[in-house]
């Protein structure tokens, strides 16, 4: 297996992007919090009030401490009133120490209430708006063309920024949990600022190092993860493959199972590699790092200690000093990476707004003009060249043919001859790259693009089986009409559905599909009958089965073409079929061969012509006999 993709170097440090990059990726915070005040304006405020409140309780905290202890001191100093807790009570010496610590013992609880109803508060804010960016990104997608669905760069675009959808939700309580402690780190060093000035100056040598360690390696972990998301992606499609309904049987019958397990473990194995590898170094580097700091602490407290002794300070000062300094460190630090894995993350997002940012290409104009209903003349391919993206051939090149309105055209053609990029270009799926469509005249890209797939009903080879109940399997084939029953019923009688349908022991509510509960799979033919139903759900003025009948029984073909053709008598058709019988039935046939039309005319017209199309008529016809 030495083809395996992804046997790239790893990422160099010089290629993670630079300082600038990263400021600039900030941005996108200011975004997300716009997307969670979209999620919820009130949670929102009840997240930041409460980390307000809470972000005064540590130095409060201190401070009490300071004067308990300075009260006890002094009361250590001073006559006992009495041998007995009761003189001492009654004396009253003791009311300011016990009010203290009553004052102390309200803080801390408030404290773990504050603590309890902020983490109640984010976790139901992150669901939500983990909510909301799955929406986003699903209403995004939406909007997009296929060529992004179909091109692998897109796809791990889309893979990055749906990690993303679920993956940022820690980001949310970081933030808020950065202000929180903003406010903090300055109530705490104003005080210690007043003891002792310099002692602030120690403090950058106790967290920059452990700062930059930690930038360093978000980075790296970025980059990483990054780099390794076509293997990713690979990973997901093959444990798909190796363990879903759908391939069971020809990875049973091939015996490809171990040859997917071999390669599942090399690919894993590989990414493993590399996170062990920047796993270990962070570990080390970590803990030299916080060895540094916790010497600074020490250095720090050793002359706290030594000034209280020579009397500087009191016992109460030595305790507040000693505390706001070690609280300091600490949130400097937690502040610093906290700022860092900020930036990280924003890298993150980067994947996940840069996702919101592509553009579709193919929109509507800003004028469109109606789709004729009915189609009046025609729909015309004026010498229309393709080229599907990042390819050098063209798909289809020089291509001038006329649809007449009523009219229903075959196309016939060897397996990648064009004939379903035809019909991408009919549906605007793609535009051209050469000459243009028009429709009764019009240009197609003069009409908005939902009003073109309002007007067009069609099946490709590979549609979809839904797991949804048989209804909403037609259904979806107009989404609007989803609800009446009357018309799905009578496009299931069109398309030969109904008596596949009479069958099922939930009739039009039977889950369809093996994925879920209950489900009951159809055969390749009945599927393809569910299927052609759906294009029966629009009124289209131009119906288009791309191969619609592959799978379906001689009988049922004839069945179904007899029926389509009568249906469609006065409706534009565009037929693709690989089987004769059902071309033959068609008003004329374009024969394509490598994007162009090697030969037109009604099936006796070709046959006549003793060209291509009679050779492979003949060949089949050959194999029937
Ligand atoms: N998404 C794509 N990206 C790049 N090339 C493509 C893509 N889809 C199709 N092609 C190429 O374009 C050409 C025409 O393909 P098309 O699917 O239109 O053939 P077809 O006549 O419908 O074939 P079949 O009978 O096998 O369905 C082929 O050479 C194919 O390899």
């Amino acid at each position: 297996m030495t083809d395996l993709p992804g046997r790239r170097p790893p990422p160099l440090a010089s290629k993670t992007p630079s300082f600038r990059e990263r400021v600039d990726n900030l941005r996108h915070l200011g975004r997300l919090l716009a997307q969670i005040w979209r999620t919820s304006k009130s949670l929102t405020a009840a997240s930041f009030g409460l980390r307000l409140v809470a972000s005064l309780q540590p130095i409060a905290l201190l401070y009490v401490g300071k004067l308990i202890i300075d009260e006890v001191v002094r009361l250590t100093g001073s006559t006992p009133p009495g041998p007995d807790f009761a003189d001492w009570w009654s004396s009253g010496a003791l009311t300011p120490v016990i009010v203290l610590l009553l004052v102390e013992l309200a803080l801390v609880l408030a404290s773990d209430l504050l603590t309890r109803i902020t983490g109640l508060v984010d976790s139901i804010l992150s669901e939500l708006h983990s909510n909301t960016v799955s929406v986003e990104l699903m209403a995004h997608a939406a909007t997009l063309d296929l060529v992004h669905f179909e091109s692998a760069e897109y796809q791990d675009k889309l893979e990055r920024a749906r990690r993303q959808a679920a993956g940022r939700n820690a980001l949310l309580s970081q933030m808020f949990g950065q202000a929180q402690d903003i406010i903090t780190v300055a109530t705490l060093a104003a005080g210690l600022f007043v003891y002792a000035p310099w002692l602030i100056l120690l403090l950058p040598l106790s967290f920059v190092p452990a700062v930059w360690g930690e930038a360093r390696f978000n980075t790296l972990a970025y980059m990483m993860s990054r780099w390794r998301t076509p293997e990713r992606r690979e990973l997901e499609y093959i444990r798909h493959v190796g363990a879903s309904a759908e391939t069971a049987k020809e990875i049973k019958l091939f015996g490809l199972g171990g040859f997917l397990i071999e390669r599942f473990k090399t690919l894993a194995q590989r990414i493993f590699a590399d996170n062990r590898r920047i796993a270990m170094q962070r570990s080390f580097w970590g803990a030299l790092f916080s060895a540094i700091s916790t010497l600074t602490y020490y250095g720090a407290y050793g002359f706290i200690v030594w000034r209280t002794i020579v009397g500087d300070f009191s016992i109460g000062d030595l305790a507040f000093l000693s505390g706001s300094f070690l609280r300091l460190n600490g949130l400097f630090q937690k502040l610093l990476l906290g700022f860092t894995q900020i930036a990280g993350q924003s890298m993150y997002l980067d994947d996940l707004f840069s996702f919101f940012e592509i553009e579709p290409g193919i929109v509507s104009p800003a004028t469109p003009k109606p789709f004729p209903d009915p189609i009046a003349s025609g729909i015309v391919f004026e010498d229309v060249g393709f080229r599907y993206p990042d390819t050098r051939t063209w798909a289809l090149r020089h291509l001038s043919f006329t649809l007449q309105a009523g009219e229903t055209l075959a196309l016939v053609g060897e397996n990648g001859a064009g004939k379903t990029t035809i019909v991408k270009l009919l549906t605007r799926l793609y535009d051209p790259d050469e000459g243009r469509i028009t429709v009764d005249g019009i240009d197609l890209r003069d009409f908005a693009v939902s009003d073109i797939h309002a007007h067009i009903g069609v099946i490709f080879q590979d549609f979809i089986r839904y797991s949804l109940s048989a209804r909403d399997n037609i259904g979806v084939g107009r989404i609007e009409a989803q609800q009446d029953m009357e018309r799905i019923a009578s496009a299931a009688e069109r398309s030969l559905a109904d008596a596949v349908i009479a069958k099922l022991p939930q009739g039009y509510d039977q889950q369809l599909g093996r994925l879920f509960n209950k489900g009951r799979d159809l055969s390749g033919g009945e599927w393809q009958k569910v299927a052609i139903a759906r294009a029966y759900m629009r009124d289209a003025g131009l119906i288009i089965l791309d191969e619609p009948t592959a799978a379906l029984d001689a009988k049922a073909e004839a069945e179904v073409f007899s029926r389509f053709k009568s249906l469609a008598a006065g409706k534009t058709a565009v037929i693709i079929s690989h089987r004769f019988s059902t071309v033959r039935m068609a008003d004329r046939i374009l024969v394509l061969e490598n994007g162009a039309i090697l030969e037109a005319g009604t099936h006796a017209e070709l046959l006549a012509l003793r060209g291509h199309y009679a050779e492979l008529f003949e060949l089949q016809a050959a194999g029937y006999r």
